[in-house]
């Protein structure tokens, strides 16, 4: 691409075509191993810009990265809100931009929201492949939305559970769901139901207050916690965030970020990207939690993937 043409503008369906997750994982699995080693030789990745959007109940965040060998530089701004629980509104909406790192021209807009969901469930699973008990059978995913999507496609995709089970506060909602995906799904009445002797939880809602109790949850088992990405926000509540080994994408975002880690006082153990560098062991064997708040790094390498299969369908 000459530096002087306009810049690419890829829709949702195409990167929807374009980002599988046989392809993305692995390459997470890279970056975020580079990300924990903290050598801006390597990757350059700030916590991400949060500007309140205070008359809508929103937030504009800027994620930029730059992954130097890999010549990528790139940038996500991501509108996230906080909606009454049945608000049909998204509770994210996406773009990323890609430059050329030498000479700073806009190469491609990339439709983000796709990028959004399917990073954050990789990620997801990623942390299971890692931390959840071996001879896991049951799944349950609290929420029903975009990401609930996104993390049951992978979930299945890369295991085996016997059982999948879902709740949303709304049943009707949770019943949309598991009739849209490919499998059965058990809609639950409350989020006990669902989470009683389940393996893996993952926790994809729009809520500001606990909804996961340690109580409920089986010893052993694993936690990928996606939403309540606001300081004040939770979506666990202390006895589980206490009691648990607790994991993260980035110390640095979840300490400023995470109101699950914050407000319940809890230990950040380790990085996903540390126990990928061998650095940190996984505890398999105990409760965990991975707390996720998401990466710029991470739209970065989904960025790219998108990207150099479009230029090379383009030329064909
Ligand atoms: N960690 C990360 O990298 C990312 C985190 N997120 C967060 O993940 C969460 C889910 O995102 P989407 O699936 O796109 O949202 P969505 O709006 O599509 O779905 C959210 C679902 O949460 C449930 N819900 C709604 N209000 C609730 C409440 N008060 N209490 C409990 N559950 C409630 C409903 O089932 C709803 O369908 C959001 O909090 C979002 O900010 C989103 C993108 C990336
Ligand atoms: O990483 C991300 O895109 C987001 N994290 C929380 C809301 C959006």
């Amino acid at each position: 691409m000459d530096m002087t043409d306009s810049p690419a503008v890829i829709k949702q369906d195409e990167v929807e075509g374009l980002l599988l997750y046989k392809d993305l994982i692995p390459r997470l699995e890279v970056a975020m191993g580079k990300f924990s080693k903290r050598n801006s030789d390597e990757l350059i990745q700030p916590v991400r810009t949060v500007i309140p959007l205070q008359k809508y109940n929103g937030f504009l965040g800027l994620m930029p990265a730059y992954m130097v060998h890999e010549d990528v530089l790139c940038t996500k701004m991501v509108c996230f809100y906080k909606r009454e629980s049945g608000s049909t509104l998204p509770s994210t909406q996406a773009t990323v931009l890609v430059f050329d790192p030498e000479y700073g021209n806009l190469k491609a807009v990339i439709n983000g929201d796709v990028i959004t969901a399917k990073r954050t469930a990789a990620v997801s699973a990623i942390s299971a492949k890692l931390l959840m008990p071996g001879q896991s059978e049951v799944l349950a995913i609290l929420g029903a939305g975009h990401q609930a999507v996104s993390h049951y496609q992978v979930f299945t995709e890369t295991f085996s559970f016997r059982e999948v089970r879902v709740w949303s506060p709304r049943r009707e909602t949770a019943a949309k769901f598991a009739s849209s995906v490919d499998g059965a799904v058990s809609v639950c009445d409350s989020v006990e139901e669902a989470v009683r002797g389940a393996d893996v939880i993952v926790t994809v809602t729009r809520a500001t207050e606990p909804v996961l109790l340690g109580k409920w949850v089986k010893p052993g088992a694993h936690v990928a916690a996606v939403g309540a990405c606001r300081p004040d926000w939770r979506e666990l509540d202390d006895d589980l965030m206490r009691e648990a080994v607790v994991y993260v994408d980035s110390r640095e975002g979840a300490t400023a970020e995470s109101g699950d880690i914050i407000l319940s006082g809890a230990e950040v153990f380790a990085e996903l990207g540390e126990v990928l560098n061998g650095n940190k062991p996984a505890h398999r064997k105990k409760t965990t939690v991975f707390k996720s708040l998401g990466m710029g790094v991470q739209d970065a390498v989904s960025a790219k993937l998108v990207f150099d299969q479009w230029e090379q369908q383009r030329k064909l």
